[in-house]
């Protein structure tokens, strides 16, 4: 579904991602893993047009996508929640999400769309018509996820979607992920909570200073201590 090939970019003159490559199949959650700074985000960006690649080729169901703007992207089919919390506080969970189909402009599918994410969050549905700033950090996350979903994806781009939560709620949040594996939605991942993304991944890449330095099946990377002492540091 989505092929990134020998992909470089960066900030300014400082280049970030020295040739990162991956593959990621149809219907799968893949998890990018990897220390703070290893180039996890960057490389999120540089898939969505946030980043110009300065070389190599990322490619969509066929099409390169390597210079495409960010809304032609998302058009396309891929939605990038971004880290921390992307939604707008003043306005409503119903706004928000409205918000999120905002590049659908008479699409007749929309509202069934909407019926369907708020049914996967139910918390959405009590909170309808409160403002984004009221809820908790979990919630706001969810909204976040639910209004990436209001762009009707093929493939979810998730960056730490557990950033600052509690254990319980991050649980939910990567139950939400597996609902929507089973609903169709492939989504790649990049999380901080090493333990919680391979339980729920099927494959995982490994990056380090801007570079893949393993790739395998998340089973693979779960029994191996020097992979994750490596790579990884303190395991969550
Ligand atoms: N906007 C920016 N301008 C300049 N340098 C940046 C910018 N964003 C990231 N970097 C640098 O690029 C490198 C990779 O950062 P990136 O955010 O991709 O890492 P990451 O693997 O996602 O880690 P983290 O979990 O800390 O976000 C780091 O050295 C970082 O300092």
């Amino acid at each position: 579904m989505l092929e990134i090939h020998d992909l470089h970019a960066g900030y300014g003159r400082t280049e970030v991602l020295h040739g990162v490559t991956m593959t990621i199949k149809s219907g799968t959650i893949v998890t990018m893993l990897g220390r703070n700074g290893a180039g996890k985000s960057t490389t999120l960006k540089a898939i969505t047009g946030l980043l110009k690649a300065t070389s190599g080729s990322v490619t969509f169901d066929g099409k390169d996508i390597t210079h495409a703007k960010p809304h032609k992207v998302a058009r396309l089919g891929i939605s990038h929640v971004r880290e921390g919390h992307q939604i707008f506080p003043a306005l409503t969970v119903m706004e928000n999400l409205s918000m999120g189909a905002f590049l659908r402009s008479g699409d007749e599918n929309v509202q069934a769309d909407l019926d369907r994410v708020i049914s996967m969050f139910p918390v959405l549905r009590r909170k309808s018509n409160a403002r984004g700033a009221s809820l908790s950090g979990g919630e706001q996350q969810m909204l976040a996820l639910a209004q990436g979903l209001m762009m009707s994806p093929r493939l979810l781009i998730c960056d730490e979607p557990s950033l600052g939560l509690a254990p319980m709620v991050v649980q939910e949040i990567m139950d939400a992920l597996l609902s929507l594996r089973e609903g169709g939605i492939t989504v790649l991942l990049v999380e901080q909570r090493v333990n919680h993304a391979l339980a729920i991944s099927d494959h995982v890449y490994v990056l380090d200073d801007g570079a893949v330095r393993h790739e395998g099946p998340a089973a693979e990377v779960r029994e191996s201590d020097v992979l994750l002492d490596s790579y990884l540091g303190s395991v969550q």
